[in-house]
């Protein structure tokens, strides 16, 4: 098994890594039940301080086809396409997950970024997880409630694309070289899909002021 990090075979049952060449990446369904993801989004949905940000794109303000916010320990700051997310200090459910990833993977996590994808049209592009804070090999742990919605996995270099559907109450978890070798992303689609919450829980370096 690639996960050295993990301690607990039992709470690992049912994860499979992807055959992706250079990366590591594992998949587990049904890490939550699907009452208490269902339980959760619909707490997150109501208590998380959702907004619609606008970054510059070739040089265009767009409102980015999502919801999302940030939550995280005060020390940390996240920056992307221009934009500087500070935390919102944890919200109660964030809080249970990230501990319980922690013990899960034996990795730390001091934020986390939450995507509220309404519809089909809600989508994030291609990108990779590898903005300097994040260090070069960092451990991302991402949590899907509700539709789901395939991922996008695409090899920086040969362009070979890999699909995943990831389920309601899912768990991924992608660490090593991913970020550096690959992109990710959830495409658009015309079919009519319910709405789908992503949480991708990390570890960002914090700054000295
Ligand atoms: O919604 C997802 O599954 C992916 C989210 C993501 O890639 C990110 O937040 O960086
Ligand atoms: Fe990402």
């Amino acid at each position: 098994m690639q996960f050295g990090l993990f301690d607990n075979e039992h709470a690992h049952a049912g994860a499979r890594d992807l055959a992706l060449p250079g990366a590591a990446v594992s998949y587990q369904p049904g890490w939550l039940s699907a009452d208490n993801a269902t339980a959760i989004a619909t707490r997150l949905k109501s208590q998380l301080q959702w907004h619609q940000d606008t970054i510059k794109l070739f040089g265009k303000l767009v409102k980015i086809p999502r919801l999302q916010v940030w939550y995280g320990d005060t020390n940390t700051v996240y920056s992307y396409s221009g934009l500087t997310l500070s935390p919102h200090p944890w919200q109660h459910d964030l809080k249970v997950l990230r501990d319980t990833l922690q013990a899960h993977t034996g990795g730390h996590f001091n934020s986390v970024l939450a995507n509220w994808y309404r519809d089909g049209k809600d989508s994030m592009g291609l990108h990779s997880d590898d903005e300097p804070e994040l260090g070069p090999q960092p451990l991302i742990a991402s949590v899907t409630l509700g539709q789901p919605r395939p991922f996008a996995f695409v090899n920086k270099q040969t362009k070979a694309r890999t699909t995943i559907v990831l389920e309601h109450g899912s768990l991924l978890l992608m660490q090593g070289d991913t970020q550096r070798l690959y992109q990710h992303g959830i495409n658009k689609t015309t079919r009519q899909v319910g709405e789908r919450i992503n949480l991708t829980f990390r570890y960002v370096y914090p700054y000295s002021a």
